[in-house]
């Protein structure tokens, strides 16, 4: 296997009604990354996710996965790859446990005679073996979500395709979610997640890609994401209007003064004359920093806009 686990080139996808919903994607996610794919409501993510499962044709353009060519390799492919897509399909009135039998017993490749065994380590894996016995419609919403985790698990995965795998949750289900994604990233299997949640992605990922109606407008790293953008320069200061106004002649732009907070961007020159200016015009200063960018400033520098999630 190469180094990376999904190659995309130019990939197009432009459905019967004319909407270009993903348009010259070159995705490439690193082998033993946790990938997020994020961008807002509409914006590609589901419909190039379909594309790289191969369960529809792009309209031009490649995607590689695992090193093969998708959909024409999905018989190879497929069976290294656990996916968890809008929402696992369940049988309410069977167990967890059941439910898993079946699904695994519907599996031409998955081998009877450690069936047992296999999904009683799947549930053991997301958390789901004390609950096992109960019926999957008396699962909550996250423990739902887990077993069709659990059900992506029942072979050994290279890959894991999961769209937005947090969708719904409350916060304990989601944080439920991120834990076990990151485990499963410890144990070395690639994670690939679609998410329209900032902080989701930076909680989780080591890298990212962001989509904007159907365009991908950066990827990498989400620490060189995030260093990307530069940071805020954050005075707090009880005599806010006065160092606003001194910030502002210091060359400090898209000044926002709050309470006692006056933030910008931080001048190209050098931050101790500002300092200092400040202290000259009798600004009383409590503290002086530059905060850390996150992947969300980043986004903002990118696109000139805030993350609309909007949709
Ligand atoms: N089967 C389809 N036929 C026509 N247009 C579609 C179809 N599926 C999706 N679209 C359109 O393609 C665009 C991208 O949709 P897609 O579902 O891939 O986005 P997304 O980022 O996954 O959003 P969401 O998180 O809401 O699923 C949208 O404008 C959507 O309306």
């Amino acid at each position: 296997m190469g180094a990376s686990v999904i190659d995309t080139r130019g990939l197009t996808k432009r459905y019967r009604g004319g909407q270009l919903a993903v348009d010259g994607l070159d995705l490439t996610v690193p082998a033993g990354s946790v990938f997020g794919f994020l961008g807002p409501n509409g914006s590609g993510k589901t419909t190039t996710i379909r594309m790289l499962m191969g369960l529809i044709q792009p309209t031009s353009g490649t995607a590689r996965v695992l090193g093969h060519p998708m959909p024409r390799a999905s018989r190879a492919v497929l069976p290294h790859v656990g996916a968890l897509i809008e929402g696992p399909a369940l049988y309410g009135f069977l167990s967890g446990r059941d439910n898993l039998l079946r699904y695994d017993a519907a599996d031409p490749v998955a081998d009877p005679r450690t069936r047992r065994a296999r999904v009683e380590a799947a549930l053991e894996r997301v958390g789901l073996a004390a609950a096992a016995a109960k019926k999957a419609k008396a699962y909550s919403l996250g423990m739902k979500q887990r077993l069709g985790l659990a059900a992506a698990l029942l072979q050994p995965r290279e890959l894991l395709v999961l769209d937005e795998p947090t969708n719904g949750l409350d916060p304990q289900g989601m944080r439920e979610i991120r834990t076990l994604v990151r485990e499963l990233a410890g144990d070395g299997t690639t994670v690939f997640l679609s998410s329209h949640l900032l902080d989701e992605i930076e909680q989780v990922c080591t890298h990212a890609a962001v989509m904007t109606q159907g365009r991908l407008i950066a990827q990498g790293a989400v620490a060189d994401l995030a260093a990307g953008a530069r940071g805020r320069l954050v005075v707090t200061t009880p005599d806010p209007g006065e160092a606003a106004r001194v910030l502002k002649e210091q060359g400090v732009a898209d000044v926002v003064a709050a309470e006692d907070r006056v933030t910008g961007e931080p001048p190209e020159r050098d931050l101790a004359e500002v300092n200092a200016a400040l202290v000259t015009a009798g600004v009383r200063v409590r503290g002086f920093v530059v905060e850390r960018a996150s992947l969300e400033d980043a986004f903002v520098a990118l696109t000139g806009e805030g993350f609309d999630v909007a949709g």
